[in-house]
């Protein structure tokens, strides 16, 4: 597959660093997320510190209930930690307003999920320029153009979801999440729907998406064929951080899930 050279990046790049790996996109501080009251308390998260490099891809695994989505959506203002504090580009979502927070989420965060969330009724190019169309930054036609052509939806934007393939489906989620450049994805099993043809095509853009363009992004998943595409995979258990592989292959994370006995 060969792909076009990107045009320079839009000045309004909001924290998608260039810089890989020196810098922290997002961070946590010691979070603690419970669900419940006494005596029926879940930890979800139990003081987790873990911080994610600019443009690097991360991946989240862990055993069912070891806290990965509850750590996802902490990182994405989606629920407050109960204590501990969450840092997108050096803000701390705690110090924020609602309304502040919501700005936040839709300039600074892009969004990939197992269900691709389209809205129905819109194309996918409306789809992919919809941080636009409710207030957000304006995205430059030639990136736009430019991401369309690299993830092969050049000819799909007129198109609504239910005439697209769910691989295609999820190049749009990708591009939408892509768009605005904000300073991390955060993809929740984003192939967790796909066959693995598209399985194997979506993990090659959110790839591309990092070392073309510097992307941070932090993913969860239970594949270990996906998290062998990732930079780093960091392992959940029972709330807690429980160690990390740089560059894993598959092997090397096959053989971390098996000695800790958390197959995913
Ligand atoms: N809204 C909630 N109310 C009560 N308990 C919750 C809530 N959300 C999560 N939990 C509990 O917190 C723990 C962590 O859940 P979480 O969904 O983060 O795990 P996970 O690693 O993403 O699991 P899976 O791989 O099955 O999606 C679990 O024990 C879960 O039951």
């Amino acid at each position: 597959m060969s792909f076009p050279s990107s045009p320079a990046l839009p000045s309004s790049a909001s924290g998608a660093s260039a810089s890989a790996g020196s810098s922290i996109a997002v961070r946590t501080v010691e979070i603690t997320r419970t669900f419940g009251q006494r005596p029926a308390v879940v930890t979800a998260l139990n003081r987790v510190s873990v911080a994610f490099e600019a443009g690097r891809f991360t991946s989240i695994m862990g055993p069912s209930g070891s806290g990965k989505s509850t750590l996802l959506h902490c990182l994405a203002g989606l629920e407050r930690p109960s204590s501990g504090s969450v840092l997108v580009a050096g803000t701390d979502l705690a110090s924020l307003s609602d309304g502040q927070l919501t700005t936040l989420r839709r300039d600074r965060l892009g969004f990939v999920f197992q269900a691709f969330n389209l809205v129905p009724t819109l194309t996918a190019g409306e789809n992919i320029t919809l941080s636009e169309r409710i207030g957000g930054p304006r995205i430059p036609r030639e990136w736009m153009s430019h991401l369309t052509e690299v993830l092969g939806l050049g000819d799909r934007l007129e198109h609504r979801p239910s005439e697209l393939s769910g691989g295609q489906q999820q190049r749009v989620a990708i591009a939408r999440a892509l768009a605005h450049r904000p300073a991390v994805v955060l993809a929740d099993e984003p192939t967790g729907n796909l066959d693995s043809h598209s399985s194997g095509e979506v993990l090659d853009f959110l790839r591309l998406a990092v070392e073309r363009f510097g992307q941070t992004i932090v993913m969860v998943t239970h594949d270990p064929a996906a998290a062998a595409r990732t930079d780093r995979a960091v392992f959940l258990r029972d709330g807690r951080v429980d160690g990390e592989l740089r560059d894993p292959s598959v092997d090397d994370v096959l053989a971390r899930l098996a000695s800790t006995g958390s197959g995913a």
